[in-house]
């Protein structure tokens, strides 16, 4: 079929290359035309394992291409998926302003019947937002032409991307004509996984429910690992017993220093906002965010305990993006971080296989290492922020050596804290009595 994929971003490259690779003929659409010229020559502008070489492949193969040219890539499409961003907005409600310009551009060039398809995270009633400014501009122009509003909201994984996106565990596509659903259904073909048809605003509600419910395990352990170091229990043993049982499931169990990222934050705000609206106080989000705001702060303090006031003190962090695989920091916790401890008079230093680019950009001040063992020089304290593979394996006695202090403090449990103890270092993670 022939689709174009208007936004070019993580989830409109992901989608480009996933569907070229299915067998269709895609056109991805981007205003930025720097972007549009990288992806062009086979260059992605943001990290993603894999998807550069499959991109590069199928722009060589000709399925794939990209461009500024919209009203070009309406025509020659059957299918338009949106997949431009949805930021927050200063209430926490969903800014819909690309939403609707990207609208507006092909209400202008619609040509013949087209399925308009969301795959942004979109708030509940915004198809048929869609619906009425496509509406409104076919009016304009004094034509009628056939088209259709779908949902298909995207559940990929930043790190995870092509995988996530070639092997979902679910296709949800909200429709509501047979037109639109054979051809979403023709679309997917190639995809062994179930679909689940609903209605626009069913998918629309799916995504954030499903986004909100897994920030909401998140908070949940997080906000239990502060009662197990109080009783004495390992949360992440407590997690894994918890995980066994098929209701529960072990996955997003993990307690850390909370959740960031491009998505779980802005979208439980916007589910909040969206509560908030209807009259419908979503009081368990409230609680979700708010545990998410305190985590990092609270393993601050947990830090302090163990090594004294920070004024003066080197603290090395490893890790900066919002999770391991990306070079992604949106709302990423070392930012806060980072901002909490050079306040309290700490000397910052950090590396990251990934994100020290855009770090260096919001907080010059933190001195960027060329690896690990340089971001550790001399520190009084090593901080695990994003649990990158390589910060697993590390030579533990050349970090000792390295450092002036002895103390690893684990903010994603990720180490090995006997292993590190044996090694002469003192070691607290999170959700676990302190204990040297
Ligand atoms: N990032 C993720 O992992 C992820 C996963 C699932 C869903 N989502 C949702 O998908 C949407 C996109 O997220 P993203 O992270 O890919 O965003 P992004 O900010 O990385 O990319 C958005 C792109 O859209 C382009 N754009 C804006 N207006 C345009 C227009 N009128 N015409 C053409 N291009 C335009 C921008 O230049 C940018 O390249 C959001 O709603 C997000 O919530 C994101
Ligand atoms: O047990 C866990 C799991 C995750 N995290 C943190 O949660 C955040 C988000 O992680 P993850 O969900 O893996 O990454 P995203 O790329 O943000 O993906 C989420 O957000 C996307 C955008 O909507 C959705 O498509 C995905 O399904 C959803 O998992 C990161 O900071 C992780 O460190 C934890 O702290 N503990």
């Amino acid at each position: 079929m022939h689709v174009s994929v208007i936004g070019t971003g993580y989830v409109g490259a992901t989608t480009c290359a996933t569907l070229a690779s299915m067998g269709h003929r895609v056109i991805g659409v981007d205003v930025d035309q720097q972007k549009v010229a990288m992806l062009n020559s086979g260059r992605l502008p943001f990290y993603e394992e894999g998807l550069e070489a499959l991109m590069g492949s199928l722009i060589t193969q000709g399925s794939l291409t990209f461009t500024t040219d919209l009203p070009k890539a309406v025509t020659e499409s059957e299918i338009l998926f949106l997949t431009v961003g949805t930021p927050s907005q200063s209430d926490g409600s969903a800014d819909l302003s690309y939403i609707e310009e990207a609208v507006r551009q092909i209400g202008r060039h619609l040509d013949r019947y087209k399925v308009v398809v969301s795959k942004s995270t979109v708030p509940v009633g915004t198809g048929d937002r869609v619906r009425a400014i496509l509406e409104a501009e076919l009016a304009k122009r004094g034509v009628v032409i056939p088209f259709d509003v779908v949902s298909n909201p995207e559940f990929l994984r930043e790190g995870k991307a092509l995988h996530d996106a070639l092997h979902p565990d679910r296709v949800v596509i909200g429709c509501e004509s047979d037109k639109a659903r054979a051809m979403m259904t023709e679309l997917y073909q190639g995809v062994r996984t179930v679909m689940l048809y609903t209605s626009v605003r069913d998918a629309e509600m799916i995504k954030y429910a499903s986004n909100a419910f897994l920030a909401l395990k998140i908070s949940f352990v997080n906000e239990l690992a502060r009662l197990c170091e109080k009783t004495g229990s390992s949360i992440s043993k407590v997690a894994r017993g918890m995980g066994l049982d098929s209701r529960i499931g072990p996955q997003f169990l993990r307690a850390g220093i909370g959740y960031g990222g491009s998505c779980f934050p802005k979208d439980v705000r916007a589910l909040i906002h969206l509560g908030k609206q209807q009259g419908v106080p979503l009081q368990l989000l409230d609680a979700v965010t708010s545990i998410n705001q305190t985590q990092a702060p609270w393993f601050l303090q947990k830090v302090e305990t163990a090594i004294g006031p920070f004024s003066g003190k080197r603290i090395a962090l490893l890790g900066l993006t919002f999770k391991p695989g990306t070079d992604d920091i949106r709302e990423a916790p070392a930012l806060a971080m980072i901002e909490m401890l050079q306040e309290r008079g700490a000397e910052v230093s950090a590396f990251d296989p990934q994100g020290m680019e855009a770090v260096r950009q919001i907080h010059p001040q933190v001195k960027m290492a060329t690896d690990a063992y340089g971001a550790i020089d001399g520190a009084d304290a090593v901080l695990l922020v994003t649990e990158w593979p390589e910060f697993l394996d590390l030579d533990w006695s050349k970090v000792r050596k390295r450092m002036r202090g002895r103390w690893i403090l684990d903010g994603r449990n990720a180490l090995d804290g006997d292993k590190l103890r044996a090694s002469g270092f003192a070691y607290a993670c999170v959700g676990e009595r302190r204990s040297e």
